[in-house]
């Protein structure tokens, strides 16, 4: 068990020992869950064979499905490389969600300053994070479970991405799922049962999450299963958890196998290379405990190590821009535009509201006696929330509600915000100056909730490259946030909007007021 686990375990202990003798039995019993837990994932192989009929390289989101399915044919041998380790109980807590980007589960990436965005973060850097662990990015995540909506798959299959159309993958939504929810804001029909993926929704509901979709419906949104095909409207979020705790890719789909003997598993070993013969893939080199390990694959090597490092490790095998590679000197096996295109969500994430009332979630939620109790004894109460999220809704911020739109705003409704919960302004990377002007409450308890607004078809572009040849040195992240204007439109006609859902009758029992304190270098503006 990693240190900080025990030395977060033992301050609550202490602070339980006094106020709520029979805490200190729970923890212990969580921390004896936490040792049957750990027996549930699939074992570190010592001696891995020489050649498998595939390759994984990381067990992440995508590589414990494939894992999976692979090991279904008992004839194939599948070797699946991690570089992070193994995944603890304590990371099932779904509102430790952000803690988690603190420790050696995220790999810490950080883009590189831009003239565009990330300009009040420390070091003009947008904090990146990524999983290191069994289960990758799952075990960081929110656990929002939002398959998307129809007509984005279409798109890409009318880009000639054959098998990707809606027609195509919607089966194995319903095949993967086991839907946990019994409310009538999901529609059973479009989700399946029996799955290895749990989806459920946090056992806690705060009143504000309430006020928020009641406001959707108020401004004329409808209540929506936003993974029926349509995400547009206004709901509560469908996550991926069972019993209040994260259910990760690697729960849902590797414990179940871990007795299969078809598959291996190598954790902290860090894939630096693979081993290109003419234009085939045909084994991996890679890095655990100091030592360089070699592994053939017979039939495939398949790259699934998350969005940043496959391109990093296609570019040191010499798959990539001929330019690129060559300035380098690195041998060039394939040019290709690999790196290019990068897109991810631009957000502004600090739209905040103070409320006059004690509903939202608070700093000491994580050192509350009763809190702690109400989840390890029972599985409920606020830290069942994941990561403070619990609303959400897809709007096209451009068009009234009920005309045939496509919706170009994701709003994350999160029962919090940095200036109830100090410690997610570390999660951002808000510099100090900043912090201190603007969002430091000096310990003043403050009540209040956040809008978390995300493009969903993003114009800006970024794009990835290699900083060396060393496979250890982290990549270089050109993020591109806002280098096109119509993303920051989308954005400046959100704020507006979540103006509108804060001033209805909804949310008018708690008062609540935009917090608009100007940061100084936007204050001009
Ligand atoms: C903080 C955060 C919040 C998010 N919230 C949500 C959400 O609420 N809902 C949602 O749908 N999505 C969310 N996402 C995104 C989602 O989790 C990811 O899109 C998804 O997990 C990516 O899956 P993947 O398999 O591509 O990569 P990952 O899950 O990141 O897996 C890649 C794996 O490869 C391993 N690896 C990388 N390089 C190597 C190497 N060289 N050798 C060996 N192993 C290697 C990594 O350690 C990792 O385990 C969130 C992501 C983050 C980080």
């Amino acid at each position: 068990m990693r240190w900080w686990v025990i030395s977060v375990l033992g301050v609550l202990t202490l602070a339980f020992a006094a106020e709520y003798p029979p805490l200190l039995a729970h923890v212990l019993s969580y921390l004896s869950q936490n040792m049957r837990y750990s027996s549930k994932e699939p074992p570190d192989t010592p001696k891995p064979k020489a050649e498998y009929d595939f390759i994984i390289v990381g067990a992440g989101s995508a590589g414990s499905v494939l894992a999976n399915r692979l090991t279904e044919i008992n004839d194939w041998n599948i070797l699946l490389i991690e570089a992070g380790g193994p995944e603890i109980m304590m990371m099932n807590i779904p509102m430790l969600a952000p803690m988690l980007q603190f420790t050696s589960a995220n790999w810490r990436y950080y883009s590189e300053p831009s003239k565009h965005a990330c300009m009040g973060l420390k070091g003009g850097r947008c904090p990146l994070p990524r999983g290191k662990v069994m289960g990758g990015s799952s075990v960081l995540n929110f656990m929002v479970y939002a398959r998307g909506d129809a007509r984005d798959y279409d798109g890409w299959a009318a880009m000639g991405n054959k098998g990707w159309a809606w027609k195509d993958v919607y089966p194995y939504f319903l095949k993967s799922e086991d839907l946990l929810i019994k409310d009538n804001w999901v529609q059973p029909e479009k989700h399946g049962k029996g799955g290895y993926l749990s989806v459920g929704t946090a056992p806690y509901k705060s009143p504000l999450v309430h006020a928020f979709v009641k406001a959707g419906v108020e401004l004329g949104y409808k209540i929506s299963d936003y993974n029926s095909g349509d995400i547009s409207g206004f709901s509560f979020v469908q996550s991926t958890i069972k019993n209040g705790s994260r259910m990760s890719t690697s729960q849902a789909f590797l414990h179940p196998i871990r007795k299969r003997k078809n598959l291996n598993v190598v954790k902290y070993a860090m894939v630096t290379k693979i081993i290109m013969e003419k234009d085939r893939a045909v084994g991996v080199e890679y890095i655990k405990n100091n030592r360089r390990f070699t592994v053939r694959a017979s039939k495939e090597v398949i790259l699934s190590a998350g969005a940043i490092n496959s391109p990093q490790l296609l570019m040191l095998s010499g798959i990539g821009p001929r330019d690129h590679l060559q300035s380098l000197g690195i041998k060039v096996v394939k040019d290709l535009p690999v790196g290019y295109n990068l897109m991810d969500h631009p957000v502004i994430g600090y739209v905040i509201y103070t409320v006059d009332k004690p509903v939202s979630a608070y700093e000491e939620i994580v050192t509350d006696a009763k809190v702690i109790d109400d989840y390890i004894h029972h599985r409920k109460g606020l830290l069942t929330i994941t990561g403070g999220l619990e609303g959400v809704s897809f709007v096209d911020v451009f068009k009234p509600p009920g005309t045939k739109s496509f919706p170009n705003l994701e709003i994350q409704f999160c029962t919090s915000s940095p200036l109830s919960l100090p410690f997610v302004n570390a999660n951002f990377g808000i510099s100090d100056e900043i912090y201190n002007k603007v969002y430091n409450m000096n310990g003043k308890k403050v009540y209040s909730y956040l809008m978390f607004m995300t493009v969903m078809h993003p114009k800006s572009r970024g794009r990835i490259s290699l900083r060396s040849t060393d496979p250890l040195a982290k990549p270089r992240i050109d993020i591109g946030f806002f280098n096109h204007p119509d993303d920051v439109k989308v954005l400046v006609k959100g704020v507006e909007f979540t103006k509108n859902i804060s001033n209805t009758r909804a949310f008018a029992e708690f008062n609540p007021k935009l917090y608009d304190k100007p940061i100084p270098q936007c204050a001009r503006h």
